[in-house]
């Protein structure tokens, strides 16, 4: 490594390359669980598990609901690579760290980004326990200037200016819908607009009527960058996020949010977030070639 933030290719490799050299999986599809969200892994099969602490490169996972583990495995003969816990900034780590992995799927050949996140909700007709798959999303980090492909470009994952006009792959938002139809859980189901701001705070209830009057439907405090990174160098990808909390918006009335009743609405949609994340990958269009 150059300096504390700075990354450069052949570390990317590195982890890649031990990765490769410690499980026969070659995944094309990489999936991020959110907080309390880590059993997404547990469908894999065949799995192939790696603590985050023994993983040379990759950052630590410091956040409850995150348990700190990347998981290989098949979900209905379709290889994955399974991050059990996220990094986020205010934890410590910057951008770069945070979307560290990213990157090293890329290497390993992963082509889809399956993202998954708690969030609260700003859209007056959402309700705890709604999921929200992700149409597009408001970076307010990024805006402000604080990018995760911020300094030097790497040409070798894509280019300088990446558009970003069409994130969020519609062919798989449109397959996760018709899913849900199928599922019978079209009632809970929305598709909206997520913003990322840098927390560790929730929200004030200034800054919530802003965003509402911005135009998000769900707040969090991750995956803009993940995602930043996964389109910038080619990936497709999809999003879903878990209403866990209204987002007060009142001085009135509301509930204050806490970190403890977000994981505990993520148990709630657990068992249908996995089975929505497993139909939804053994549909899609991926070359599937083992080592
Ligand atoms: O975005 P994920 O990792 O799901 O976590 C969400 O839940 C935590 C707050 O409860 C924050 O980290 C927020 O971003
Ligand atoms: N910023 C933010 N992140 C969350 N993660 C889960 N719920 C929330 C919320 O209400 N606000």
């Amino acid at each position: 490594m150059h300096s504390k933030d700075q990354i450069c290719h052949e570390d990317y490799q590195r982890t890649a390359s031990w990765l490769l050299s410690h499980t026969e999986h070659r995944p094309k599809v990489a999936i991020i669980c959110g907080s309390g969200l880590g059993m997404l892994a547990d469908a894999l099969k065949c799995q192939d598990s790696f603590p985050y602490s023994d993983i040379p490169g990759f950052p630590q996972s410091t956040v409850q609901g995150h348990a700190g583990r990347l998981v290989f495995g098949e979900l209905k003969g379709k290889t994955c690579v399974c991050m059990q816990g996220r990094f986020h900034m205010y934890e410590g780590h910057s951008l770069s760290k945070t979307t560290f992995p990213v990157r090293v799927f890329k290497l390993l050949g992963v082509e889809t980004l399956v993202v998954t996140n708690a969030a609260g909700s700003l859209a007056d007709s959402y309700q705890v326990g709604d999921i929200m798959i992700i149409k597009d999303h408001i970076n307010v980090l990024g805006l402000a200037g604080l990018n995760p492909l911020n300094g030097p470009n790497d040409d070798k994952f894509g280019p300088r200016f990446p558009p970003m006009s069409c994130v969020y792959d519609k062919d798989l938002r449109k397959m996760a819908f018709d899913l849900c139809k199928s599922m019978g859980v079209t009632q809970f189901v929305q598709e909206g607009v997520y913003c990322m701001v840098g927390g560790p705070n929730f929200e004030t209830v200034a800054e919530a009527r802003l965003l509402h009057r911005l135009g998000v439907d769900a707040v969090g405090m991750s995956t803009a960058p993940e995602v930043v990174v996964a389109s910038h160098c080619g990936m497709r990808v999809f999003g879903l996020s878990l209403i866990t909390n209204k987002v007060v918006k009142s001085y009135d009335d509301g509930e204050p949010v806490n970190h403890e009743a977000v994981l505990e609405v993520s148990k709630l949609r657990s068992q249908t977030l996995q089975s929505l994340v497993t139909e939804l990958v053994s549909q899609m269009d991926i070359n599937n070639n083992t080592a």
